[in-house]
């Protein structure tokens, strides 16, 4: 569904994208990682035609970005909505420029508000609710015409448990319904939870891809004991077996066990 291809991106001397390359098929959620300042947020302006690209392909259903754009639904990083507007309002605007009319505007805008948790919300001026309120709404926009490709950038930012569990349900959905999503965040929980593969970014590169086992699965765990008045730390792919060696021996009194799975921060050091 979405094909990108060798993309490059030059801000004066910084290199935004270097050779970036992903494609993500119909019913793939991607969770798009990487630190700050990777490109990620370039690479998703480019694919919606936001910014050009210095060098490099993309295409949407096999189609330039600017003539897919109605395949297409966004959720920026940055809240762009118009402070004065009413959810009611964006979400007629939005589907109108989309196309959907009368009886399927009703329909989309219902599905939406319904799984965006808008009910409540819906003829307040967007300018007065919270961050969250506000994402939550930019979700709904992007959901609104059932977009063969989604691109959402940190949908969660400053998203309550609520408002999270909302919005990865509403991706799960359209995903299995045959959308192909690109999700960008700093959190890996949510992707296992979306079932994503990763692609994690950096230099403006995609670096490494696949399932989040497949890229965790080679990285050491931290097992922590507290026992007696010290705390122990080890680096084990076993913490079970770790665990196990360690307390079938003489040991002092246990008054903790933590064991901390690989995270994404030990992804990007092992891929640095
Ligand atoms: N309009 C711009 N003008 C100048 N530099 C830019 C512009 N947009 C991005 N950059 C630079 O390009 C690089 C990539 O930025 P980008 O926003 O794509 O990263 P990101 O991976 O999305 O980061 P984050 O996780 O912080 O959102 C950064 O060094 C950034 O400062």
């Amino acid at each position: 569904m979405l094909q990108a291809a060798g993309l490059t991106k030059r801000y004066g001397d910084v290199r935004a994208l270097d050779g970036f390359t992903l494609g993500v098929e119909p019913g793939e959620i991607v969770g798009l990682v990487g630190h700050n300042g990777a490109g990620k947020t370039t690479f998703v302006e480019i694919v919606c035609g936001l910014v050009r690209a210095d060098a490099g392909t993309v295409t949407i259903g096999g189609q330039a970005p600017r003539a897919a754009r109605g395949d297409l639904g966004v959720a920026p990083q940055h809240i762009a909505l118009y402070p004065g507007a009413s959810a009611r309002e964006h979400l007629t605007l939005y589907g109108r420029l989309a196309g959907l009319r009368r009886s399927a505007l009703a329909a989309a805008m219902d599905e939406v508000v319904e799984a965006m948790l808008l009910a409540d919300l819906l003829d307040r001026r967007a300018g007065l609710l919270s961050g969250g309120q506000q994402r939550r709404i930019q979700a709904a926009i992007a959901l609104l015409h059932r977009p063969g490709l989604l691109l959402l950038d940190e949908p969660t930012a400053g998203a309550d448990p609520q408002t999270r569990q909302s919005l990865l349900a509403a991706v799960r959905r359209r995903a299995a319904a045959g959308a192909a999503v690109v999700y960008t965040t700093h959190y890996l929980p949510e992707l296992a939870e979306l079932g994503a593969t990763l692609a994690v970014a950096q230099g403006g590169r995609i670096i490494a891809r696949g399932t989040s086992e497949e890229l965790l699965s080679g990285l050491a765990d931290e097992v922590r004991v507290h026992i007696d008045d010290k705390e122990l730390r080890m680096r084990t792919n076993d913490a079970a077996k770790t665990l196990v060696d360690l307390l079938s021996g003489p040991h002092g009194s246990v008054h903790s066990i933590d064991i901390r799975k690989a995270s994404i921060d030990d992804l990007y050091r092992s891929l640095a």
